[in-house]
């Protein structure tokens, strides 16, 4: 008889199992199925992040995005992986209002995508909101720091933990969210010393997972068209892996240029009658 070999995805769970087995955290952004697919197989959360606002559109910010679109991304991603656990951004507006709100969008994003987990934006404020989600059955991830859906209340895409008081602050922020039931904790565009602190604070049960922030996080992650090289502007903390801009280009001129004196299509690439 043989046996069933069960595999599952990774879920919010294991993500808290890794830090205590101090084993880092492996993740990207995806949006499109067959990214996805390529990154499934090396990251233990694949994140849906609301930047594909930017990446995807080209809006200004993350601001206009819709839970929509969020569900349609996340769809695709689902389809791409097998392994990951998939986590969804809560997009501007979807959640900020009531517990309530949250929950029932959150709701909509589990069961329409089939996720493992959602995440939003703030600290201590929305620690009721986390606990809400997650006392009914909605793994939270927070996210701390540079937190891009403020960008008009930061004035910008501003790091954070400059000013005095902003360790203590994002500190109660992180233990808060903690205690409040989020599994992980993205800590974005927080300054070294800050950040590290925060990372390595005994009292945060959650995972920390960095972007702009410090090595010492349980994880870390990126954009992954920022870090293969194919977005045009970056924020600093971007590390390129890659240069698909150059690629895309190169193939798209080569393409232009065959087209144009007549080599492509070639035979090989037309249908000859029977
Ligand atoms: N492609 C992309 N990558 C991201 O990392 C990302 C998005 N989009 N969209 C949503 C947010 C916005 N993010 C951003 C955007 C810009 C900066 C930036 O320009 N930062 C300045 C420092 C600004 C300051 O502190 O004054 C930098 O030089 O890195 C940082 C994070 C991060 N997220
Ligand atoms: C940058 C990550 C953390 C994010 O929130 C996003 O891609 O939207
Ligand atoms: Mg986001």
């Amino acid at each position: 008889m043989s046996q069933v070999v069960h595999t599952r995805r990774l879920q919010a769970v294991d993500l808290i199992k890794r830090k205590a087995e101090g084993r880092k955290i492996i993740s990207l952004t995806a949006y499109h199925a067959h990214t996805a697919g390529i990154v499934d197989a090396y990251c233990d959360f694949v994140l849906v992040g609301d930047s594909l606002g930017m990446v995807m559109h080209g809006m200004e910010s993350t601001l206009p995005v819709t839970l929509e679109m969020m569900i349609l991304q996340a769809q695709a991603v689902m389809r791409g992986t097998s392994r990951a656990l998939v986590v969804v951004d809560m997009p501007f507006g979807s959640y900020e209002a009531s517990r309530e709100q949250a929950f029932l969008n959150a709701a909509r994003v589990l069961k329409e995508t089939g996720a493992g987990a959602v995440k939003l934006e703030g600290g201590a404020r929305f620690a009721e909101t986390v606990a809400f989600l997650t006392e009914r059955g909605v793994p939270v991830m927070g996210h701390i720091g540079l937190t891009p859906q403020s960008v008009n209340t930061m004035g910008g895409f501003k790091v954070q933990g400059h000013g005095a008081g902003d360790e203590d602050r994002l500190r109660a922020d992180a233990r808060a969210i903690s205690d409040a039931g989020a599994f992980a904790i993205v800590m974005e565009g927080i300054v070294e010393p800050v950040a590290r602190a925060i990372a390595t604070d005994p009292a945060i049960r959650a995972a920390t997972i960095g972007i702009g922030a410090t090595a010492a996080c349980d994880g870390q992650i990126l954009v992954l068209e920022d870090m293969l090289g194919l977005s045009d502007r970056v924020p600093k903390f971007v590390k390129s892996y890659g240069s698909l801009r150059a690629h895309i280009e190169e193939a798209v001129r080569a393409y232009a240029e065959e087209v144009q004196a007549g080599r492509f299509p070639a035979d090989g690439h037309t249908y000859p009658p029977r």
